[in-house]
């Protein structure tokens, strides 16, 4: 578990990113930020392996402040991906992945081995092992992104906008994956962005941040949909433009789900689970 208290954040040119933040986030689930741009999504995530130092408050993680641990340990114990992959351009896929375990002192060969098992947790060819990061594509890079974020098997992940840059069916590619991940790795798991259904589709807690990460909404997808907190959230997960508004339709087969702009989204099944 994840424990943010009294959390705030001003940068020394005076920038306030957080102002008095708390949240928990429970253990093995996924837990996702999502509001515009510039609301202190990244600044939050960063605070949690003290890649930011918060100006004040705590952030405990399972009950033991992180301000009492090793700041390079911590950081090496969680596993973080970035935007664009963030890989070493001069290092081969695999050294990619074993870097973490290498700086955790896995002699050279143990690293590679257990690297090549990242890669087919993360659906990665091991043909592609040798290959440097240009040599892949955005979404295969994203991969070894993830890849090296597992390689420690942090009980943590960390994941900032990982999808950001890619093409919409590779990302949608990248989010089935990671929710099949999921359900087999069972990390607690920390997710940034600002795609409402990216994080609707996610997330098991959402978190929906206004300026200065006011929260202005945190529940489960189906909470916020049922019961958006305020016009704000109404308006950022769509409801009001009528974007999530469904309606039904007979048809000579039986119900659909029609948005309002006609297009048949769905079949309505009948007592199914
Ligand atoms: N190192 C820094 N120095 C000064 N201000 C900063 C610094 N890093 C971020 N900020 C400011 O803090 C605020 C929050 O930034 P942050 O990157 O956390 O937001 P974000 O929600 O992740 O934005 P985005 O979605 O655009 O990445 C912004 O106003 C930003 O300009």
């Amino acid at each position: 578990m994840i424990e943010f208290r009294s959390v705030t954040k001003t940068y020394p040119d005076g920038t306030h990113a957080v102002a008095d933040f708390d949240l928990v986030v429970p253990p093995h689930r996924t837990t996702v930020f999502v509001g515009s741009s510039g609301c202190g999504k990244t600044t939050l995530l960063r605070m949690i392996n003290r890649m930011v130092e918060p100006t004040s408050g705590t952030i405990e993680i399972d009950g033991e402040s992180i301000l009492d641990r090793d700041a390079v340990r911590l950081r090496r114990s969680i596993g973080y991906v970035l935007q664009n992959g963030g890989l070493l351009p001069h290092h081969r896929v695999i050294d990619n992945v074993a870097t973490v375990l290498r700086l955790d002192g896995v002699p050279k060969r143990e690293a590679r081995d257990r690297a090549m098992e990242v890669l087919d947790v993360v659906g990665l060819d091991r043909a592609l092992a040798e290959r440097y990061p240009s040599q892949l594509s955005g979404g295969q890079q994203q991969r070894v992104g993830v890849a090296r974020a597992l390689a420690a098997d942090p009980n943590i992940l960390l994941m900032d906008e990982p999808f950001g840059a890619v093409d919409p069916i590779v990302r949608a590619e990248l989010q089935t994956e990671t929710l099949r991940l999921q359900q087999e790795l069972h990390k607690t798991v920390v997710f940034v962005t600002h795609d409402i259904d990216e994080a609707f589709l996610l997330g098991d807690q959402v978190v929906i941040l206004e300026k200065c990460a006011q929260v202005a909404q945190v529940g489960s997808p189906s909470e916020i949909i049922e019961n958006p907190a305020s016009d704000f959230v109404a308006s950022f997960i769509g409801t009001e433009r009528g974007a999530r508004a469904l309606r039904t339709k007979q048809t000579d087969r039986g119900t659909v789900l029609v948005d309002t702009a006609g297009r048949t989204q769905g079949v309505l099944v009948e007592g199914a689970p």
